[in-house]
């Protein structure tokens, strides 16, 4: 019998949710929800926020100002939810968020309401953000503080050219692809890209031209992965 992985049950499904132009119900102005805000908007969703005026923070009014959010300016009503794929909760009255909850549940709309562990389709978690990578530390409930106390740990480990080796790579990715655009070369494509990266230095990665990219592509057929310094001699 093969070993296969043991199941570790009692944790979260960790994705990377695309949000996109989709639409997100801010319920609530305040410092979490600024929070909440900012992390919607640097996922590309469309943002709307519920909440009166006189209840935003500095922040949050600064959003509404800058358009880059839409408010409506009173508190919480259920046809807020006509509209919205997901709904972030932050207020500090409880039994209003527990009428947001069971609003989202019967309409199936996916909701984290901050700090109510009971009413979360989904939790935040402690986030290292550089470029194109983002890295989630989860405690599953247990430890929030220490999520964040292991994400810094996390980040101070990582080299700080790591967003930036992991854009270029995405450069040469999309470039590969049109190179050779044929689905039935995806196992080739894989091989080789994977390749890239085991072999080349992140210093490499991070200062590879546009120039190096073509000149690396030029060596996909054979399946060649030359060293950098090679790709460059040959294109002097
Ligand atoms: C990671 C982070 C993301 C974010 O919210 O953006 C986040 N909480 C953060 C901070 C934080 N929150 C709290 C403290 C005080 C110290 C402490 O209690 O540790 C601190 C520390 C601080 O403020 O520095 C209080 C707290 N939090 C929850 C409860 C209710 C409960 O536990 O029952 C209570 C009240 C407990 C009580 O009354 O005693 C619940 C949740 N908080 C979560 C996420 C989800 C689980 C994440 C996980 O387990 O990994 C979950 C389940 C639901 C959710 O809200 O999504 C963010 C750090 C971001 C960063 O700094 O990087
Ligand atoms: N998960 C976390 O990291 C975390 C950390 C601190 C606090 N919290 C929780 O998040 C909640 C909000 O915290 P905060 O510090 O942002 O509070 P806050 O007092 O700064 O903000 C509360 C906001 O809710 C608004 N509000 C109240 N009732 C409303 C309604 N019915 N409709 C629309 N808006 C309404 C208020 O106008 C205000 O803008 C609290 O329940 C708190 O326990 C979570």
């Amino acid at each position: 019998m093969p070993e296969y992985p043991k199941v570790q049950g009692g944790g979260s499904l960790i994705v990377a949710w695309q949000v996109k132009n989709k639409h997100v119900l801010v319920v609530g102005g305040g410092e979490v929800a600024a929070g909440r805000i900012l992390l919607a908007l640097n996922a590309d969703a469309r943002v709307t926020v519920v909440c009166p005026s006189s209840g935003l923070n500095g922040e949050v009014a600064y959003r509404v100002a800058e358009k880059q959010v839409t408010h409506i300016d009173r508190n919480f009503e259920p046809c807020d939810l006509d509209t919205a794929d997901m709904v972030l909760c932050a207020i500090d009255d409880p039994e209003a968020s527990t009428q947001v909850w069971k609003l989202c549940k019967e309409r199936r709309i996916a909701a984290n309401i901050a700090d109510v562990p009971p009413e979360c389709d989904f939790y935040f978690g402690s986030i290292h953000r550089d470029g194109p990578l983002q890295v989630m530390v989860s405690t599953n409930g247990n430890g929030p503080k220490l999520a964040s106390i292991v994400r810094k740990r996390i980040a101070e480990a990582l080299p700080s050219n790591m967003g930036a080796a992991i854009e270029n790579v995405g450069k040469l990715r999309r470039k590969l692809r049109e190179v050779a655009p044929d689905i039935k070369e995806g196992p080739k494509r894989m091989k080789w890209m994977s390749g890239v990266c085991e072999s080349w230095s992140l210093d490499d990665l991070v200062g590879m031209t546009e120039q190096d990219m073509d000149g690396l592509l030029s060596h996909y057929q054979s399946g060649d992965i030359p060293p950098l310094l090679e790709v460059r001699m040959k294109n002097l």
